[in-house]
């Protein structure tokens, strides 16, 4: 049976571009709700769970991603994705900083220290990488646009004809996600 979980994670104001001039944190929190502090009898958002800003990405990888990711190397389907407006924070939770590492390196750490593990089993480890922007999909890989996406009989969803690069240690990954200016894109791991 497939399972979700939905968390929002709250930031902390951004000191260059939101502190200085003078913005304001609105929402106030509890383990699974947010609620504006400024509306009297605010309704909350209800989540599986609050992120709360004092919390760094090893800690969301722990609680968040660790499970999704030692279920892929057993089989089972699995997905980390981020969503959210524009400077929400999904680029640093996925990627992370020069200072803090995000989830993408630490799922694929473990990935790999998994798969070295497990020797009676064979793995290939493969990347694809694609954009979804005002509804078409792009290839990051090969640069190819408007690709096709479907369901196949297990239900499973597929983008179509996308590129697929072959890769043999953790920083690979990144290295491929992040040449260019790919950086920007990326809100999701599958
Ligand atoms: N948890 C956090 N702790 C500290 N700083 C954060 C956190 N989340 C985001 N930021 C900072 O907030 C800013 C916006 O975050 P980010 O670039 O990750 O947003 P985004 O959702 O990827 O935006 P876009 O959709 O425009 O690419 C950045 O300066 C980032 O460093």
């Amino acid at each position: 049976m497939a399972q979700q979980i939905v968390a929002v994670r709250i930031r902390p104001l951004v000191e260059s571009s939101e502190i200085k001039v003078g913005a304001q944190d609105y929402w106030d929190s509890s383990s699974t709700a947010i609620f504006r502090k400024d509306v009297s009898d605010s309704l909350p958002f209800v989540f599986d769970h609050v992120i709360g800003k004092e919390e760094i990405n090893r800690d969301v990888y722990n609680v968040f991603g660790k499970d999704i990711v030692t279920g892929a190397v057993k089989g089972i389907n699995g997905t980390i994705f981020a969503y959210g407006q524009t400077s929400s924070g999904k680029t640093h939770t996925m990627l992370g900083s020069d200072t803090e590492p995000g989830l993408i390196s630490y799922a694929m750490n473990d990935i790999f220290s998994l798969v070295q593990l497990a020797t009676e089993r064979c793995f290939l480890i493969s990347l694809s990488y694609n954009e979804i922007y005002n509804e078409e999909v792009h290839d990051l890989l090969t640069g190819a646009t408007n690709l096709k996406i479907r369901e196949n009989e297990m239900g499973e969803i597929r983008v179509l004809e996308c590129g697929q690069e072959l890769v043999d240690k953790p920083e690979d990954v990144l290295r491929l996600m992040t040449e260019g200016d790919k950086r920007r894109h990326i809100g999701a791991l599958i």
